[in-house]
């Protein structure tokens, strides 16, 4: 069972291959989660923001899931599960239906309609992890939700729900590093993939939910691996990821595409399976005509991803 130590390295997102009748492409899906296997990452997750937790209907939440456990377990990859939906009452139940698949872990966001104060947060939490059944909870607490929680209150609930063994949020500045290095012990702090290395370097951050491994699950586990066997050199990868980012990725946030049409987007960079850019109703996603540019740019400033691709 994973806990707050064992919680640790390049976790990969999947994301939800859409056709233009909007459905989901399981036979898709199910390419994508071979090919991501085959990285051997350190774990896979679903049904984070990437992963479009917000837009499935019920019957898909639950055949994604299906999919992912039966492939992670056959190869003997960890999974995570996100039970995460903005009603606690469908977070519940998605959680209840997913037990019997035993993840590593299950993902938990805070109800994110009407905000929840402290009493509230350990009640729903508390219910989360009676539903668990003894598998153990990771907060998923990202910029944009209603309630974005400081480290203390990080702490705080870890001391009342001891299942809480992780939390996956944004980082941020060396002064918010300081606050959260004192719970660093109790709980595995995951930061955004982008500055893992950075995180690393603070000495609070266990691991990534990883954009990165968006761009290819392959090179995210090469740079992760790189952080502890030279972390120097990681840092100078990181400086230029953030390049890339900022030449390639930033312009479309700044024209308003969502996190998951850029996470899509960095899929179709990097290339490794057949995901496409396209988003479901109504969220707008990147042209696939804009892929080729971007690829590019991002194989001359991250050469050691493609590796493979020269071979
Ligand atoms: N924030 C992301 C991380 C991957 O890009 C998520 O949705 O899990």
């Amino acid at each position: 069972m994973l806990t707050a130590r064992t919680l640790r390295g390049n976790w990969a997102t999947l994301l939800l291959p859409i056709n233009a009748d909007e459905s989901i492409d399981y036979a898709r899906l199910e390419e994508e989660l071979d090919r991501m296997i085959l990285a051997v990452p350190d774990g896979v997750y679903s049904n984070g923001t990437a992963g479009e937790l917000h837009n499935q209907t019920e019957k898909e939440f639950d055949k994604v899931q299906e999919i992912m456990a039966a492939k992670c377990q056959a190869a003997g990859v960890l999974f995570q599960i996100g039970a995460n939906h903005p009603s606690p009452l469908v977070s519940l139940q998605r959680m209840q239906r997913m037990v019997a698949l035993k993840p590593a872990a299950f993902q938990v966001i805070l109800p994110d309609w009407v905000t929840t104060g402290p009493g509230e947060q350990v009640s729903f939490l508390q219910k989360m992890a009676e539903a668990a059944d003894g598998i153990p909870l990771v907060l998923y607490n990202p910029p944009h939700a209603k309630k974005v929680l400081h480290p203390a209150e990080y702490g705080r609930l870890q001391e009342i729900v001891p299942s809480l063994i992780g939390i996956k949020v944004a980082g941020g500045d060396a002064a918010w590093y300081d606050e959260m290095r004192v719970y660093a012990n109790s709980l595995s702090v995951f930061v955004p993939g982008h500055f893992l290395a950075t995180g690393v370097q603070e000495g609070v951050a266990a691991g990534a939910y990883s954009n990165v491994a968006c761009i290819s699950p392959q090179g995210a586990q090469w740079w992760w691996r790189l952080m502890h066997a030279d972390l120097a050199k990681a840092l100078d990868v990181q400086k230029r990821i953030l390049q890339f980012f900022d030449t390639c990725i930033v312009p479309y946030k700044n024209a308003g595409y969502s996190n998951p049409a850029l996470d899509k987007f960095l899929a179709a960079v990097g290339g490794w399976a057949n995901i496409g850019t396209r988003l479901r109703w109504p969220y707008k996603w990147i042209p696939e005509e804009e892929v080729s540019g971007a690829s590019v740019v991002c194989r001359k400033l991250l050469p050691e991803f493609f590796e493979g691709e020269r071979s």
